[in-house]
This record gives structure tokens, C-alpha cells and sequence, in this order.
């Protein structure tokens, strides 16, 4: 019997590196994942990188080459994608941001990326989004709250560029970056870049004695008191993924950059956020396959354990994730593919170019040797090392939907 529908589980930064505090293992070395373990063994498996070899990829352009839509071609910049999966309805010609909520000391300096991971901005969102005026350049804004410290902004008017830079640091003990054109100084990025950096100067008024700031310094929390924006960029056009793909398709996932590549390339949304437990976003894909050929199912939280660098935690996390997983594993018809959009080494706090471990397990696939799921012990297996561009072709000729080459 050949398998009839696609889960494509992606474990959003799951690849790591050795950790020193897990005995030289990775988290997935070092975790008891019986479920994983049991896919590994019954299916085949290999590494993965998700754009290219020695490409360290985003959770973007990662997500758009392994469904299918080549980011050199497609990718025109998170910020609309991540707009998108705010709930902003990105228009051509708007300009679209990811932003963060992150902490200024005293002296200006940003101390933290992520405003201590604050959970909920619902209320320091609509402050800066009612609050910030714009209109002396004759430019409306859209600005939403994403997951956790995210948020999305959008630009509407005339003469707008996403020809500019970021005033995201990337480090701490600095002061944000002045945004500024990418290069071209076109009068429209000079003009955007002068935009985005009122935006900023009074987005900072706004929050710096917001009242939920001035309780979460009471509390001893950083205050999320900046904002730093990046990934400018003019939404793309994407061919329907049903069209490219032949199947229908749904998109399960809390962080709203995902949701928002999703539904960008027309897979059905469905909504969950970050308080969701795992098991009722493991029944809310099930429930899809009663009517989709095809769900994506992005679960983030290890990728922020790798940011923090907390091994131990990661490791449990992907503990957590395995024991969910065995209902997929019981449902007929299904292929499953396991895989992650990049590696985030606890090391490094960042992503890295390490492939990830692959998994594919559904009726009809050869099965290889491989009994583990972990970065070293699927390198050895009979998939051996695709990029993230193959992973849809594979899982298509798998579930027989594909056509001959040739006569
Ligand atoms: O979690 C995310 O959104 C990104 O992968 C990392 O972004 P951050 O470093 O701004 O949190
Ligand atoms: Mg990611």
C-alpha cells in the first residue's frame, strides 16, 4: 500500500552541535526519544541542508526551499512574510518588517534582543500602533504582535523602498543602529530609511514609561521599552502550493513567521498560539488529514533554547515533543518526514549551517540501517545528504505523485 498523505514535522532549530554540559552529546544525542528513535529505525533516513551546504539559513528561507519555493528565486525579506503571519494583509507595494521588543539600559544601550522573552505585547502593541503618527510623511502604519517578544510592522504610502537596513544590532551593550538606505540612496530608501527611524524614536517615547513597562521593572523584568526592526521587504508573489504540489495543504504552527509563510503560498491556516499544548496541536493536524493531503507542522520552542544557549532545557524539550508523536505514527496512509529548518547550536546562540537530521517513515520507503534520530546517526543513513529543495520532490515520487521524466 502506498501512503496517501504528507505530515512534514519540522522541529524549528532542532540541529545542534556537542555541549559540554550534556557530555559532549547534542541535545538529541542526549534525549531519551523513543517515538523518534522507533521512526529512525522503521524508515529511512539522512541530513539535510535546508538551502544549500555551508548556507546558514533562517527559519525563512528555510521554510520557503523545503516547501518547495527556492528562496534565491522567491525570498524577498522576512518582514512581509512575518507581517503576513501577524495578520497583516500585505498589499503589493507595502513594505513589511519583523520587529522585536527588546531592552534599553540606561545609557541607550540594547541589554536584551528579546525584552526577557516577554510573552504578551497585546497591550504595549496597540500603545505603539494607536500611538505612533506618521502622517507628516504620509505614511500609515500596521503593527501587529507576533509571538512571544515579535511583532510585525508594515508601511502603506507613496514612494516607499524595502532598500533599507536594519537597526537591530544583533548584539548587546551597543545602542540600536541608525537605519539607513542598503545602498541603492534612492530618494525613496533615504526617505523610507528617515520613516522607519521616526517610527523607532517614537515607538521608544511610547514604551519607555508604558505602564507595563513600569510594572515589569517593578517585577525585576526587563522592560521592552525599543523596538528593532528588520528583514524590510515587499511581499512576494508565490504559486499556490496546491498548484505546484498537487495537494491540498494546511500550516500547524505558534510562531507567526511560519503561519506566515504558510499561508502566503496558500496553504489553510489554522490557528494556535503559544499556549496551545503540544497533544491539542497534534490533534488540530490529525483533524487536517481528515481533509488535507498535506499538513505542515512547525514546532519552535527548541530554537529558542538553542538562542539562550540552554542545552539541558533543549533536550528536554525534544523529550517532550517525542512523547506526543506516537498518534502520527498510528494513523494509516500517513508519510511522515521529521526535520528541522536549521540547526541552533546552544554553542553559538545562533543558527549554523550544520545540516539537520531527516527522517522519512511511511508505507513503501526503503528502510536503512539508521536507529537513532540524531545529527551523527542519520548522516549514516541511505538518504544520505539532500538540501531542503529535494525534501518535497522525494516525499511526492513517495506517495506516488510524480511523473516519469522522460518517455
Ligand atoms: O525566533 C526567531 O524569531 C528567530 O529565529 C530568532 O530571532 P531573534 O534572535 O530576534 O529572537
Ligand atoms: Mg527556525
Amino acid at each position: 500500500m502506498t501512503a496517501s498523505k504528507i505530515l512534514l514535522l519540522i522541529i524549528d532549530g532542532v540541529g545542534d552541535r556537542p555541549c559540554e554540559c550534556l557530555d559532549g552529546k547534542t541535545p538529541l544525542e542526549a534525549a531519551r526519544i523513543p517515538n523518534l528513535d522507533e521512526l529512525a529505525a522503521t524508515g529511512i533516513c539522512g541530513i539535510m541542508d535546508p538551502v544549500a551546504p555551508g548556507i546558514r539559513a533562517g527559519s525563512d528561507t528555510s521554510h520557503l526551499s523545503i516547501l518547495g519555493y527556492p528562496p534565491q528565486q522567491y525570498y524577498t525579506g522576512r518582514g512581509p512574510l512575518e507581517a503576513a503571519g501577524c495578520g497583516i494583509q500585505m498589499e503589493p507595494g507595502m513594505i513589511g518588517f519583523r520587529a522585536n521588543y527588546a531592552t534599553l539600559d540606561d545609557a541607550g544601550n540594547v541589554i536584551d534582543r528579546r525584552a526577557g522573552r516577554i510573552a504578551d505585547t497585546t497591550e504595549i502593541s496597540a500603545a505603539v500602533r494607536d500611538g505612533v503618527d506618521l502622517s507628516k510623511y504620509g505614511v500609515t502604519i500596521e503593527f501587529e504582535p507576533g509571538t512571544g517578544h515579535r511583532a510585525a510592522l508594515a508601511l502603506r504610502g507613496k514612494g516607499l523602498s524595502a532598500d533599507v537596513s536594519s537597526n537591530d544590532p544583533k548584539i548587546t551593550g551597543i545602542p540600536p543602529k541608525t537605519i539607513h538606505s542598503e545602498g541603492s540612496d534612492t530618494d525613496s530608501a533615504l526617505f523610507t530609511a528617515e520613516v522607519c527611524n521616526e517610527f523607532c524614536r517614537q515607538a521608544e517615547n511610547i514604551l519607555k514609561n508604558h505602564p507595563v513597562n513600569l510594572a515589569r521593572k517593578a517585577a525585576g523584568k526587563n522592560p521592552a521599552n525599543t523596538i528593532l526592526i528588520r528583514g524590510s521587504g515587499v511581499m512576494g508573489v508565490y504559486e499556490p502550493f496546491e498548484e505546484r504540489h498537487g495537494l491540498s495543504g494546511s500550516v500547524v504552527a505558534a510562531a507567526a513567521l511560519i503561519a506566515g509563510i504558510g499561508s502566503s503560498v496558500g496553504l489553510k491556516r489554522v490557528p494556535v498560539n503559544p499556549d496551545t499544548s503540544l497533544d491539542e496541536q497534534v490533534r488540530l493536524v490529525l483533524n487536517e488529514f481528515a481533509t488535507q493531503d498535506f499538513v505542515l507542522f512547525n514546532i519552535k520552542n527548541a530554537d529558542e533554547y538553542g538562542h539562550d544557549g540552554k542545552a539541558a532545557e533543549k533536550k528536554d524539550f525534544l523529550e517532550k515533543i517525542d512523547k506526543e508523536l506516537r498518534p502520527f505514527m498510528e494513523m494509516p496512509g500517513l508519510m511522515i518526514a521529521v526535520c528541522g529548518d536549521h540547526s541552533t547550536p546552544c554553542t553559538i546562540k545562533e543558527h549554523s549551517a550544520d545540516p539537520v537530521p531527516l527522517i522519512i517513515r511511511g508505507d513503501g520507503t526503503r528502510v536503512d540501517r539508521v536507529t537513532a534520530y540524531d545529527e551523527i546517526s542519520c548522516a549514516a543513513g541511505a538518504l544520505c545528504r539532500i538540501s531542503g529543495g529535494d525534501l518535497m520532490p522525494i516525499l511526492l515520487d513517495l506517495i506516488d505523485k510524480t511523473h516519469k521524466y522522460g518517455a
